[in-house]
């Protein structure tokens, strides 16, 4: 799978996200089903847009006891999505028991999906990590641990800003995945993302896909955002 671009799919009709793609309809788009569209679509839409063709993340970021997140890995490793994930703050046993979990219910001859983990929220900074948070560490320092202890636990990556995918690729290994959130054009408003970068700054940093959401969804020309980003993302030159 090479260098992704996820389209966020956080949608609140059903109308809206079908009109949504249908516009896209000449791209081969990866795409993100996320929390706001599984709950209130659930299961038919990861069924439709599989069926459609797409590559899909399923991005439904599990935290849990180990136990609970194996079983319900088991459970979503039968819609052969592209990409699942967790929250790397459940430990060491939760991702080990998401990836076990993961394997057994991979069907024979399909591919296991990617597993990766959250590391920090792109929304959280500094303030946050230290004040609400309570961890007392640089926010470099606890994406590379929390990398770290994914890349022990046998997940292919992990979700970070890509401001951590240098210190990161330093730390773990070459195959080690880095999925980059909080992404966005010099003239988008950044809402509630913090750690921000363009989509051209991240292949720079060496981020090996990016999500985007709203700088497309929400713009009066998706299209035209979309190939705008897209063409930043793949003509950059990763330093
Ligand atoms: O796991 C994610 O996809 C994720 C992790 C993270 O740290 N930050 C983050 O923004 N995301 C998701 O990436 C998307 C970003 O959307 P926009 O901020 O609209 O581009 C949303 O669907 C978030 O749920």
């Amino acid at each position: 799978m090479n260098r992704p671009f996820f389209i966020a799919l956080d949608f609140d009709e059903h109308a809206k996200r079908q009109r949504f793609l249908e516009s896209f309809a000449a791209e081969t788009l990866d795409v993100k089903i996320g929390m706001e569209l599984f709950y209130r679509e659930g299961l038919s839409v990861v069924h439709e847009l599989k069926e459609a063709g797409y590559r899909l993340f399923l991005d439904l970021k599990l935290h849990d006891i180990p136990n609970t997140v194996g079983r319900t890995m088991r459970a979503l490793a039968e819609l052969d999505v592209d990409v699942v994930n967790v929250h790397a703050a459940g430990g060491k046993a939760m991702m080990e028991a998401a990836l076990e979990g993961l394997d057994a219910g991979t069907r024979a001859g399909k591919q296991r999906p990617k597993l990766i983990a959250v590391t920090q929220l792109t929304s959280t900074d500094s303030r946050m990590l230290a004040e609400e948070l309570l961890i007392d560490k640089a926010m470099d320092e606890v994406v590379v641990r929390y990398a770290q202890l994914a890349q022990e636990s046998g997940l292919d990556g992990v979700v970070c800003s890509a401001h951590e995918v240098p210190l990161i690729r330093a730390a773990c290994s070459d195959r080690f995945l880095t999925v980059t959130p909080g992404i966005r054009r010099q003239v988008d408003q950044v809402g509630d993302q913090v750690r921000v970068v363009t989509p051209g700054e991240a292949k720079a940093l060496g981020s090996w896909a990016i999500v985007v959401g709203r700088s497309i969804t929400a713009a009066a020309d998706p299209l035209a955002v979309y190939r705008e980003m897209n063409q930043d993302w793949k003509g950059a030159t990763e330093h």
